[in-house]
């Protein structure tokens, strides 16, 4: 069976602080997608550091946020809002070690709602933290009732999606 092949997503909002391309205080994550899953490579700065060399649980946490999020946007070509997450923090994590995050819908809950898990792993393929997050899923027109971006903004993110 042929692996299914692997492509980049464009990067629509600039200044998130997880996914922002011009956001200089962010942490610049780029994804891919097979259709069937999401991944991310990413090594983490010393400043989002927290204990001593260990990468902040919350930066962790938006990581896992942030990999489910587009895996709920790209996989079911819906706007979402993260409901709620559980994180597992496995094994500490180093700044300036590369990491590799995937994401995966376990279950469509119903034409609402989603259920996500992401995974952070090591440069040995460890998990070292791993998320499950409830996701609310929208139309464009609902999101765009809800005023939480501009009717251009709206635009944009629907064409890139999917
Ligand atoms: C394309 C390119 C990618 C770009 C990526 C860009 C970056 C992305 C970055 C992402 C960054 C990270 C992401 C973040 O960090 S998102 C930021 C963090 N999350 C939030 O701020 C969410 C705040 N919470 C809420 O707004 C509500 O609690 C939500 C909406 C989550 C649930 O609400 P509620 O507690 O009420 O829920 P329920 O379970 O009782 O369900 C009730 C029902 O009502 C429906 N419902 C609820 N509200 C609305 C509504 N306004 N219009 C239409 N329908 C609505 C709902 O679907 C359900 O339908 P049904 O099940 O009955 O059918």
């Amino acid at each position: 069976m042929t692996e299914r092949q692997w492509k980049p997503l464009a990067g629509v909002d600039r200044d998130c602080f997880a996914c922002g391309t011009e956001n200089p205080h962010g942490l610049k994550m780029r994804f891919e997608s097979n259709g069937e899953q999401l991944r991310s490579f990413l090594t983490v700065r010393p400043r989002f550091r927290g204990w001593s060399n260990l990468v902040h649980g919350g930066i962790l946490s938006t990581m896992l946020d942030e990999m489910m999020s587009w895996t709920a946007i790209h996989l079911t070509e819906r706007f979402i809002l993260t409901k709620g997450m559980n994180v597992a923090f496995k094994k500490p994590v180093r700044v300036g070690t590369p990491l590799s995050l995937n994401g995966y819908i376990t279950e469509r809950l119903s034409e609402r709602k989603a259920r996500v898990v992401a995974e952070i792993r090591d440069e040995e393929g460890e998990v070292c933290a791993s998320s499950e997050g409830e996701f609310v899923l929208f139309t464009m027109e609902e999101f765009g009732a809800m005023g939480i971006m501009a009717e251009e903004e709206l635009e944009t993110m629907a064409a890139a999606m999917g």
